[in-house]
């Protein structure tokens, strides 16, 4: 289901082949920093469909496995053989060298953290330039004890004595290391050395290439059909939507759902400034009763995702019914501004765990129908941003702070009720009101307003005693939502904002910060 998207891959396309690595995202966001365009395959796949996709070069990632397990994640040596560029990491330097008849055990050889790199290959493809010693990131149990036959060694360490190698005839390449971490000083000159001198890439991929490339898939996929769009007021649905428009203008119409979960004023901007940015076909579509009744009684998180995320696709349903009823070709696409994170986070990855469905995603029903169009779902919020402000959108659009799709519905720590929406709508437009006057908005990421509807505790007010709620106040500080810290925001925003709340907004007498970073607590509480 979620795979039907237009993910063709682009030309000159380098897959990344993800072992389970903490970080192959990272290793994906780093390619593309180098200015080629990067996508991140299973390891699951067979080689031969990695092979159809004519990917330019290939870099395995690292991963928890030890190659000589038994289960362990392998790789068809089909691979190696096919004339493709490869760079192993860690991993995916110890699953190449197994496969080509080198060593790789447990010998003792451990190093986790920060360790001195010595080239001993100064004119190496990968090392030409860079410091003959240098501080390099490992995360390894196991080593390579002898690199396979027609390889040259370029680096060890004191405890591994193959710490590198490479075979420039075969365009094979290994690092024991992680150069995809900013800790390895000279891990992304490595990384561009293996694109350019190993496979001779150009550093020729920008955000506007995004735009070419996916205004003509989306041209291929919808062909002359209608599509939907899911449309937020949020930056993934509005870059979606833009190029979606300017891909099939006017088969396309954007739906806004009110759901009831909204901020206060949203609504109404949406309608305001979406269609005067854009010029887009939208359709505004109340279904706040709906999604109260269906959310009635409930408080598992996870129950709250799945029932939103399937009530939003049956009122994409009724638009795409109205919609029908003016003449033209069938309505057959969903367009939604799923990003690389809402992937991963519902459990999408190779072997990750899920940690919360995104409606988008992990909370869509069994039975959609539509076919999804996901232009951005291999990118990051801030590579979505650039392409954004390419597109020509303006900055109050492009540099929103994300808000989700589930809106307060997950920030009611509780059953959702309408009660409950409006006190949470009115302290967090309280809270937002503020942030803005004291100039933080970019500082911020977003500053999630959450309601324990459950949790009481005993107050004065005016002489008399109260037993109200607590608000809690979640500012973070982010570059992709992936991990996040809690921002350290002036104390006097923070007194304006506590005393705002308790005065004007009954039933709440306390509001509390909280400050925990990503992991372990993320960003919004359910
Ligand atoms: N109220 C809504 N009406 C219609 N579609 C929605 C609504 N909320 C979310 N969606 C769809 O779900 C997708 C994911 O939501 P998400 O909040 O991650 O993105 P966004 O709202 O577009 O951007 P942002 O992350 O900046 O809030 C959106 O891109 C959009 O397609
Ligand atoms: O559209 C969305 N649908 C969802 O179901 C959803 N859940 C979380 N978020 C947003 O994703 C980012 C990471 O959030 P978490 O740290 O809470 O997982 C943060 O920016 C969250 O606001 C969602 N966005
Ligand atoms: N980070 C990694 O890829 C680790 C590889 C392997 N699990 C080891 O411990 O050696
Ligand atoms: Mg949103």
């Amino acid at each position: 289901m979620s795979s039907a998207t237009n993910a063709a891959a682009a030309p000159d396309t380098v897959l990344v082949v993800d072992f389970g690595a903490q970080y192959a995202q990272l290793i994906a966001r780093r390619v593309r920093e180098a200015r080629v365009y990067s996508e991140i395959v299973p390891s699951t796949m067979p080689v031969a469909e990695m092979l159809a996709k004519n990917p330019a070069a290939i870099i395995l990632s690292g991963g928890p496995s030890s190659v000589y397990a038994e289960g362990a994640p392998s790789l068809d040596r089909a691979l190696f053989d096919a004339g493709v560029p490869v760079f192993g990491m860690c991993y995916g330097f110890q699953l190449m060298a197994t496969a080509l008849g080198g060593t790789v055990d447990d010998n003792g050889a451990r190093e986790y953290g920060r360790t001195p790199l010595t080239v001993s290959k100064a004119d190496s493809t990968l090392f030409e330039g860079t410091p003959a010693e240098q501080p390099v990131w490992m995360s390894h149990g196991d080593a390579c004890s002898a690199a396979p036959e027609g390889f040259t060694v370029t680096a060890s360490t004191d405890v591994v004595p193959v710490a590198a190698f490479e075979n420039d005839e075969k365009k094979l390449y290994g690092v024991q290391y992680h150069p995809e971490v900013m800790h390895s000083t000279h891990g992304q000159q490595v990384l561009e050395h293996f694109l350019y001198r190993g496979a001779g890439l150009k550093p020729d991929w920008t955000t506007g290439n995004v735009i070419e490339e996916q205004v003509a898939a989306i041209r291929a996929q919808v062909g002359d059909k209608r599509a939907i769009c899911g449309l937020s007021g949020g930056v993934d649905s509005a870059v979606a939507a833009a190029l979606v428009q300017k891909a099939i203008g006017s088969q396309l119409t954007c739906v806004y759902v009110d759901h009831g979960l909204m901020r206060k004023g949203e609504t109404e901007q949406v309608e305001k400034d979406f269609v005067a940015a854009t010029g887009a076909n939208l359709k505004v579509v109340d279904a706040s009763e709906r999604f109260l009744k269906a959310l009635a009684g409930v408080s598992d998180p996870e129950t709250k995702r799945k029932i939103i995320g399937r009530e939003f696709i049956r009122v994409f349903e009724q638009a795409q019914l109205e919609i029908l009823q003016e003449d033209g070709p069938e309505v057959a696409f969903l367009v939604q501004g799923t990003l690389y994170p809402d992937v991963v986070e519902s459990g999408g990855g190779t072997g990750t765990a899920n940690i919360k469905s995104h409606h988008n995603v992990g909370g869509l029903p069994d039975d959609i129908e539509f076919e999804l169009v996901e232009p951005l779902r291999q990118l990051f919020k801030d590579e979505v941003r650039a392409v954004g402000a390419e597109l020509g959108l303006p900055d109050e659009i492009v540099q929103r702070q994300p808000f989700p799709g589930p809106g307060l519905g997950i920030r009611i720590v509780g059953e959702v009720t309408k009660d409950r929406l409006d006190l949470l709508r009115e302290a967090d437009a309280i809270a937002r009101e503020e942030l803005t006057a004291a100039g933080l908005d970019r500082d911020i990421w977003q500053c999630p307003v959450v309601l324990l509807a459950g949790v009481r505790s005993v107050g004065v007010q005016g002489d008399g005693r109260t037993y109200g709620h607590p608000i809690v106040l979640r500012p973070v500080s982010s570059e992709d939502a992936m991990t996040a810290d809690w921002t350290r925001m002036p104390y006097e925003t923070l007194a304006k904002i506590s005393t705002r709340i308790t005065n004007e907004v009954a039933d709440v007498n306390r509001v509390v910060l909280d400050v925990t970073s990503k992991p372990p607590g993320t960003i919004e509480w359910e």
